[in-house]
């Protein structure tokens, strides 16, 4: 029982007291503040979560809303029936308006959010099948077990049902190989694709799935007021949602609950005190609510729950008990052609990063890849790796062509990478951050990712990310947070990283950068161990003593052109590198 957990009980408690104790008038708000929670859980998958901002959550609210209500009223559909009928309405809805805009990058997609929330509300109110804009009455009440839920006490308490499964499926997918690579979506598409995943099928995922939380909160709203009109289902509640979720912490599903009791309340009081300080003439509310979130956006970006997390100290987290181990990759035979690039150009519109480089790794070697800055070594890794493919030339990997294949296929076929710039998620832990390299190992999809049927898989996950922590040195910080990490340490968990994926070809981008004297003998030593046990590497190092006492073989790259290749003595001695080096002391790693 940790503080945190004891704290959600408790809440869990009052919640369940108040519709029972509450004058009937607060119920309602209450009832109100649950499905507004409801909707914004969604958002803050999408938002917090996935990165994707959206003003147009409250239009899939709608769908919900006004399915159930066409078809308890013109249909006499049970709503019990109607509810997963609109939630498979605004997935396919949100599928159609997802697969049309999920592919715009920066602030394209919020602004399509905003046209297709304008224009679903404007079909909402022209479609005299949906009653226009003044709605559809009679909607016929919620019963259980016989039962009309037509006392607000009652149907509070139904709302509230609905709140807690929304939160506890959302704290599960989170907790789970799809929820981190939906994570991973929000700082860009590289990190998620270079481990396997399909970023745009999950961008549509999460898209699909924040909208069917509205839909349900949808159909509870309906059957709450028993009426629809456009009104609540427009532009502006949409960027109120937002607003709940920014306020609250959009990266936390308490976060958007906390937001939306917040907003709810303030709107709510303020509604009554301004009046009486102010006069009725404007609507001051609006501009108070405003200027709180401004400040809060000024001073806590990460919302209010970031802060109010720090007062309750978490548990350590408790491993699952372990019953799957994955199985190793099959080791590619000794000497066997783990890499090959034949002539590869790559031109960034006049220049030419990569000039016809050819060379090629075979299986159980180090080969160094290294040059002076600007050299095209980066550029050349991205191209190996399907990040960037290569403008002419062929890449073929463990026996396919895979010049043209997308970085996630590519990490499939048993690459895995690190980055120059260390690309981790700073919020999550490092054993957290370990398990997303294996990300291709797992099968377990969104459903039961939401319902936590994958915990067999989980379990495997975090045994495999823990025994990559032990092996790089970072086995007692697995539940420090990464961003916690000084840099070194952090470029020893992107190796933990993507040993996880149990790769066959390590591709390691300047590794030591940043690592102290006795960590870059430990990253060798752990190199070596790798090596032996049937990892072939290629590292891109500017740190000549590592290199050159580390690796079997170099290829030399300057200018984008390949320079000279051979042992690191055949390096050394080769009168262009000296020049192309000169400067550096290749004696250096001589010792
Ligand atoms: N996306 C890009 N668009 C345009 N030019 C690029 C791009 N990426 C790299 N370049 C250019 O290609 C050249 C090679 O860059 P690259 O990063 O591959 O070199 P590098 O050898 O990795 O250098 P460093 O050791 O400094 O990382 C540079 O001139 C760089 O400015």
């Amino acid at each position: 029982m940790t503080p945190r957990l004891i704290l959600a009980l408790v809440a869990a408690g009052v919640a369940l007291a108040l519709p029972a104790l509450l004058p009937v008038f607060q119920v309602t708000l209450l009832t109100n503040v649950a499905i507004a929670a409801l909707t914004v859980v969604g958002l803050v998958l999408l938002t917090g979560v996935a990165g994707l901002t959206s003003f147009g959550q409250a239009a899939f609210m709608g769908v919900g809303a006004y399915t159930t209500a066409v078809l308890t009223t013109a249909y006499g559909w049970n709503p019990w029936l109607t509810l997963p009928a609109g939630m498979v309405v605004t997935a396919g809805v949100a599928a159609l308006l997802g697969l049309a805009t999920l592919r715009m990058q920066g602030h394209y997609l919020p602004l399509a959010t905003i046209a297709w929330g304008i224009s679903l509300y404007y079909v909402f109110g022209n479609s005299p099948a949906l009653g226009g804009f003044t709605g559809l009455r009679g909607i016929p009440p919620v019963s259980v077990f016989g039962l009309d839920l037509t006392d607000p006490r009652r149907f509070a308490y139904l709302a509230l049902v609905f709140l807690v499964l929304g939160i506890v499926a959302a704290q599960f997918l989170l907790s789970s190989r799809v929820g981190r690579a939906m994570r991973a979506l929000r700082s860009g598409t590289v990190v998620a694709e270079a481990f396997g995943a399909n970023t745009f099928a999950l961008r549509v995922q999460v898209f699909v799935l924040s909208a069917v939380f509205a839909s349900a909160a949808g159909w509870l709203y309906a059957h709450q007021q028993r009426f629809v009109n456009p009104t609540p289902f427009g532009l502006n509640v949409g960027i109120e949602y937002l607003f709940m979720a920014v306020l609250g912490g959009a990266g936390y599903v308490w976060g958007g609950v906390a937001g939306a009791v917040l907003i709810t309340a303030l709107r709510e009081v303020l509604q009554n005190v301004l009046p009486t300080l102010l006069g009725t003439g404007g609507n001051y509310e609006v501009i108070v609510l405003g200027s709180i979130i401004i400040l809060v956006l000024q001073f806590a970006r990460r919302g209010l729950w970031p802060l109010a997390e720090r007062l309750v100290p978490a548990g350590t987290p408790k491993l699952l008990a372990r019953a799957l181990t994955f199985p190793h990759r099959p080791d590619p035979l000794p000497g066997s052609l783990i890499l090959k690039v034949q002539d590869a150009v790559k031109q960034f519109g006049g220049l030419k990063a990569v000039s016809d480089v050819s060379f090629d790794v075979k299986a159980g070697e180090i080969v160094g890849l290294i040059g002076p800055n600007g050299a095209g070594k980066s550029t050349m890794f991205n191209l190996v790796t399907g990040v960037n493919p290569a403008t002419r030339g062929n890449v073929t990997l463990l026996g396919r062509d895979a010049t043209r294949l997308p970085a996630r296929t590519i990490h499939r076929l048993g690459v895995a990478r690190t980055f120059q710039h260390v690309r981790l998620f700073p919020e999550l832990s490092l054993l957290e951050n370990a398990m997303m390299g294996g990300y291709a190992r797992g099968k377990a999809g969104i459903v039961a990712s939401l319902l936590h049927l994958e915990r067999r898989e989980e379990a495997a996950l975090q045994g495999a990310a823990l025994k990559q922590l032990e092996r790089v040195g970072l086995r007692d910080r697995a539940f420090d947070q990464a961003g916690n990490l000084a840099l070194g340490q952090q470029r020893l968990l992107e190796i933990a990283r993507a040993l996880t994926a149990d790769p066959a070809f390590l591709l390691l981008d300047e590794p030591a950068a940043g690592l102290r004297y006795g960590e870059k003998a430990e990253l060798s030593a752990l190199l070596r161990r790798l090596r032996d046990e049937g990892v072939t590497v290629l590292i891109v190092e500017h740190d000549m003593d590592l290199v050159m006492n580390l690796v079997d073989r170099l290829v030399v790259m300057n200018g984008g052109q390949e320079l000279a290749q051979g042992n690191p003595q055949q390096v050394r001695d080769n009168p262009a590198v000296r020049e192309a080096y000169l400067g550096v002391d290749l004696e250096e790693g001589a010792a």
